[in-house]
């Protein structure tokens, strides 16, 4: 079987690089592109992300970003956030006093981690619901995370005909913010699986063996 094709979407963040090498060792096939075709056709696309949640908005509108993403989910096409790639998918991020509306693929805010010391920078364990298939093998490691703000309270309302997401969660200082999302064809973690070593490599690996099923 081929090897399942992904595309890391650029936009002009940073932290791409590692991010191409970390999904190519994970298994895939992997191109660095804006271009809209060529991401809508992959297997997966991953939406890697560093700087300011404002920025990268500015940053993804600019290659209609947003629409590729709501595009592809609207056809069940998988797609991974990383980082701000997954502060972006909720439906507001307000950093330093400034509101930015978001993709809103997910209702919630983004907002500064109350915590004694900000940013979270380090290694952290992660809280993993069961079910999960993102971090099978590997839900007691630890994971790299390098952050400031993120989603303290998941508020998605659901009913008995649709299947919830699988939220994973961390705690920081006394905080606790979403650490990672599974939602069908959507998944996003806050940390960066790119810097976490062997269980950041898992956890990319579960989710490019997940494409050529999808
Ligand atoms: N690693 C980053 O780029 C941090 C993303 C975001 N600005 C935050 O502080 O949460």
């Amino acid at each position: 079987m081929s090897a399942p094709s992904v595309v890391v979407l650029d936009y002009g963040s940073g932290n791409l690089r590692s991010a191409v090498r970390a999904v190519e060792r994970a298994g895939a096939s992997v191109e660095l592109t804006s271009d809209l075709d060529t991401a809508m056709a992959a297997d997966g696309l991953l939406v890697p992300g560093v700087g300011a949640f404002a920025a990268c908005m500015k940053g993804l509108r600019a290659i209609r970003g947003e629409r590729i993403i709501a595009r592809r989910l609207a056809g069940g096409r998988p797609v991974m956030g990383i980082c701000v790639g997954m502060q972006i998918l909720f439906e507001t991020g307000i950093e330093h006093g400034v509101e930015t509306e978001g993709c809103g693929e997910w209702p919630g805010v983004v907002e500064r981690i109350q915590a004694p010391i900000v940013p979270h920078m380090g290694w952290n364990t992660v809280d993993v619901p069961a079910g999960t298939s993102l971090f099978a093998g590997v839900e007691k490691e630890r994971f790299y995370f390098v952050h400031s703000y993120g989603v303290r309270d998941w508020t998605l309302v659901t009913n008995d005909r649709t299947v919830a997401p699988l939220v994973t969660w961390a705690e920081h200082g006394g905080d606790r913010f979403v650490a990672a999302v599974e939602n069908g064809p959507l998944s996003a973690t806050q940390f960066h699986p790119e810097k976490s070593g062997d269980a950041g490599a898992a956890v990319l690996r579960n989710w490019v063996q997940s494409l050529k099923v999808a």
